[in-house]
């Protein structure tokens, strides 16, 4: 009595040409490749090898500080972290954090220094005795840069850079380096450089004044200014295309946020549930993404593998379709000027119906990533969405860490992406937590009529189905436009 009787091959064909043509761009096309191999086809890694430390991308500024900016190669960096509050641990799993970071942007890292201050040093953010044993570290190692664990003020880093004579940044700029090699559409592009360029704005003067000292250096060697130092006209110059820069980058970026925003309406019209995967860099999210629907999404030990949100569709076991959309991961400290360039792509997991948050059951400190994520969904004002927490790695996480985010979580599901372990649990949850149509209809569907309960399968749910001579007799559960059509056909309720 319940069985569907509906030709799959028919279904999507339907499904393809008539509402959602174009809806989901090459989804539809990367969805059929066929399953997921263990984390999943991991199509554009190879592509993103060769690209790995070509720096810079062409814009209009070819000539200035921007540009240099982006072409710094951090290549022999030594870490340093001053350490005001928490467990001796926490700074570990901080500098450890750092050094992953530092990696990922392609340096290799030399040594890590920590200082134990009540406050970072208002002029040279560690103290003074300790600018000294870092300055004789850079000279004993020969690095290049050094990295600081914190967002430092331009005119600390200024200070810094003039005592210990190298390349100076700060975590922010790591950060920001990673997703502009990292980022592939051109909206991606856009957000990056539109946060770089915020975060520049500030720092130009301190930048140029370090690269002209720098002449000769790495960060100097393809920039053409290195010997000269910018000058004042020459920093006017500079603000002023900066300035014009990010006004055009504002203005493209929110030309392709209404073209997002129509495609979110459309599929609000279709009425199509939607999950935003979200969670920590690294913590598996592309890899459950390529778990639940063969998406082929580039999967990579390596932090920020993704940075252009992908959506894809799937359906639950019982047919109904949902889309899944993986986001960009989250980091402690996030720059603010790149949560605000991201905000508009994020908006699609503050839009979603459910939101599946992904953690690394396997990381040093996994309730900190949690707390990390959180915050940053609040920020953008996702904080109240339907949260189902995942906690992925469950074949490298230790008995311990299980164990805690059990008692933290009991509500979590633990799953392993790369030995599909929990994964039919999740689409379980999944599929019982997506929002579910509001009317029940009782129809008798002429054979004539296949298109109508095509839509049930895509839009809603049948409870039972039943082949007569007349045609289909159904009870369907169906969103208030597609009950509207059934009308003809209604029957009354069978007791
Ligand atoms: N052992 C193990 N490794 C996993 C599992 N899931 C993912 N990985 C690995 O973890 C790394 C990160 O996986 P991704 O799916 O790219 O993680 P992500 O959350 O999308 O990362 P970003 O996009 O960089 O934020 C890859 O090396 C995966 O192969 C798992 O269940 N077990
Ligand atoms: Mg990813």
């Amino acid at each position: 009595m319940t069985a569907h009787h509906h030709d799959p091959e028919h279904y999507d064909d339907a499904f393809d040409d008539e509402s959602f043509d174009g809806d989901f761009d090459d989804a539809y096309a990367a969805e059929t490749d066929g399953e997921a191999t263990y984390d999943g086809d991991q199509l554009d890694l190879a592509a993103r090898n060769s690209l790995r430390r070509v720096a810079g991308m062409s814009t209009e500024l070819a000539d200035i500080t921007e540009v240099e900016y982006r072409k710094l190669l951090l290549e022999r960096v030594v870490l340093v972290a001053v350490w005001t509050s928490g467990s001796q641990v926490d700074v570990d799993n901080s500098l450890a954090e750092l050094k992953q970071l530092a990696e990922t942007a392609g340096s290799q890292v030399l040594e890590g220094l920590v200082q134990r201050r009540s406050k970072p040093d208002p002029a040279t953010y560690i103290g003074s005795g300790k600018v000294d044993e870092l300055r004789e570290v850079v000279v004993a190692t020969g690095a290049d840069t050094v990295i600081c664990d914190g967002e430092l003020a331009p005119a600390q880093l200024r200070n810094l850079e003039d005592r210990v004579k190298v390349k100076v940044v700060d975590r922010t700029a790591l950060i920001l380096d990673i997703f502009a090699q990292h980022a592939k559409s051109v909206e991606g592009k856009a957000q990056v450089e539109l946060a770089q360029l915020n975060y520049l704005k500030q720092r130009l003067r301190g930048w140029g004044g370090n690269l002209s000292r720098q002449a000769g250096g790495r960060a100097a060697a393809g920039a053409g200014i290195g010997g000269r130092g910018p000058g004042e006209t020459k920093l006017e110059t500079d603000r002023r295309r900066i300035h014009h820069r990010i006004a055009q980058l504002r203005s493209k970026l929110r030309e392709m946020d209404t073209t997002r925003e129509a495609k979110r309406a459309e599929r609000q019209r279709h009425r199509i549930p939607s999950i935003a995967i979200v969670g920590y860099t690294n913590a598996g999210k592309s890899s459950i993404l390529n778990r639940l629907t063969g998406a082929g999404v580039l999967v990579e030990d390596a932090l920020f593998a993704t940075l252009d949100p992908t959506t894809r569709r799937t359906q639950t076991d019982d047919g109904r379709i949902y889309t899944l959309t993986d986001t960009v991961g989250f980091v402690r400290h996030l720059p603010h000027d790149l949560v605000e360039a991201f905000a508009s792509t994020l908006e699609e997991s503050v839009a979603a119906d459910l939101l599946v948050h992904v953690v690394d059951g396997s990381d040093p400190d996994p309730l900190g990533q949690i707390a990390a994520v959180r915050t940053v969904l609040n920020d953008i004002g996702a904080g109240n969405r339907a949260e189902q927490l995942v906690i992925n790695k469950a074949d490298l996480a230790s008995p311990e860490n299980l164990q805690l985010l059990h008692t933290h979580a009991p509500e979590a599901i633990v799953v392993s992406a790369r030995t599909g372990a929990g994964i039919e649990e999740l689409k379980r949850v999944i599929d019982s937590r997506l929002p579910h149509p509001e009317v029940e209809v009782r129809a008798l569907v002429p054979y004539s009529r296949g298109d109508l309960l095509d839509q049930v399968h895509r839009s809603g749910e049948f409870l039972t189905t039943e082949h007569t001579a007349d045609g289909t007799r159904i009870v369907a559960r169906v969103h208030p436009e597609l009950a509207v059509e059934f009308a003809a056909y209604a029957e009354d309720p069978v007791s």
